[in-house]
């Protein structure tokens, strides 16, 4: 579903404001400072449970305020939001009036993805945003993976806390033999997932970087070697483990490899065709959250113009006219969005200035 209105209150700089939204395509054009990526961050909020620029939420909060509000309506009349108390560090959830208490249930009803000019530097820079990236794709396409995960990340805390007390014998045993199976089931649900990804991928590279679509291979790290099992693997290396107090190999520990020419890609492809290639995988991913059909993703793309010339554009603009999901898009001025901005009217465009988001009519 779409988000079609979106409320925010005392969110970073920007005015209190309800914004009636396109259901594919939303642009929002402004001078530096004056608020963009503030409202990407919003949605991102209602999407994440946090932000993507800070892990603090009192930077989020407005100056002198002690919290904030973000909520939306979908296309389906479901109301959604959050508010965030940073005095309390306590978020309320509400879906169609009724509170609820975990974040899950809020995550269920919209799937955001996020494109910063940052994002391929943290993306090839260490395996945690593409944990990110691969778990939000699981969370949303493979039903089962939100209670596995729960499921896992409890056992491996168990697991942890024997480690670092040095609790050996019956009850560590115990959350090993745990752990190697939910480690398994995990690693086979990415492994079916990352092919998903793979299968996926070549379509959208050979829009986006089609000189290099043939020669570039995705590997799946699993987390222990796939060679191995995983009960041997912790056995060989329990004095090890001991000594650091957590686990050293597991489902926590994946990741993905993406190569060129069997070179890494992050070594041969300039920063624009970087941001292509992410573009590449996040409409993948996005095809894959749309084919499940439980949510229609959101993708934010926060200052699209940096490092996209304008081919590079054109071949952005054929990918979102090819996806099924609804775009908010950010830009220093309208030069920037040049040709993305189709010529059908079929989007809402807002300015932003000084927080202030206004409707500009086409
Ligand atoms: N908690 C806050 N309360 C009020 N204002 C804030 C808060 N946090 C940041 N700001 C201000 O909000 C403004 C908007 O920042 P934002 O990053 O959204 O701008 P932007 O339009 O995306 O700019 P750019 O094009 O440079 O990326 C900045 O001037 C910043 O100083």
């Amino acid at each position: 579903m779409s988000i079609v209105k979106l409320t925010t209150n005392n969110f970073r700089n920007l005015d209190n404001a309800t914004l009636i939204l396109h259901p594919d395509l939303n642009f929002f054009i402004g001078e530096n400072g004056s608020g963009k990526s503030s409202l990407l961050e919003s949605i991102f909020f209602l999407g994440h449970g946090k932000s993507f620029r800070t892990s603090k939420t009192e930077n989020v909060v407005q100056f002198d305020q002690t919290n904030f509000v973000v909520s939306a309506l979908n296309c389906d009349n479901k109301r959604f939001g959050l508010l965030r108390d940073t005095r309390t560090g306590s978020t309320e959830i509400k879906i169609d009036g009724v509170k609820h208490s975990k974040f899950s249930e809020l995550a269920q009803n919209i799937a955001v993805q996020i494109i910063t000019p940052e994002s391929f530097k943290l993306f090839f820079g260490g395996p945690r945003e593409r944990r990110r990236f691969v778990d939000l794709g699981m969370f949303h396409v493979k039903h089962n993976f939100s209670e596995l995960w729960k499921e896992f990340t409890q056992i491996l805390k168990q697991r942890n806390a024997c480690l670092k007390r040095n609790i050996r014998g019956q009850q560590f045993d115990y959350w090993t033999e745990q752990f190697c199976f939910i480690c398994n089931t995990i690693a086979q649900l990415r492994y079916d997932y990352l092919n998903q990804i793979k299968n996926e991928l070549s379509k959208w590279l050979e829009i986006l970087l089609p000189d290099y679509t043939d020669d570039i291979t995705v590997s799946y790290l699993q987390g222990w070697n796939s060679k191995k099992d995983l009960l041997t693997i912790l056995k060989q290396n329990e004095e090890r483990e001991f000594e650091k107090g957590h686990s050293l190999f597991g489902a926590q520990r994946f990741d993905v490899r993406f190569q060129y020419k069997g070179l890494a890609v992050e070594n041969l492809l300039s920063r624009g065709q970087q941001k292509l290639f992410l573009l590449a995988l996040t409409f993948t991913q996005t095809k894959l959250i749309e084919q499940v059909k439980r949510v229609k993703p959101i993708l934010l793309i926060d200052d699209i113009g940096a490092e996209l010339d304008i081919h590079s554009r054109m071949a952005f603009y054929q990918s979102i006219s090819e996806v099924n999901c609804q775009i908010f898009i950010s830009a220093i001025d309208y030069q920037a969005l040049e040709p993305i901005i189709p010529s059908d009217n079929n989007y809402n465009m807002f300015h932003v200035k000084h927080g202030k988001i206004s409707a500009i009519s086409k």
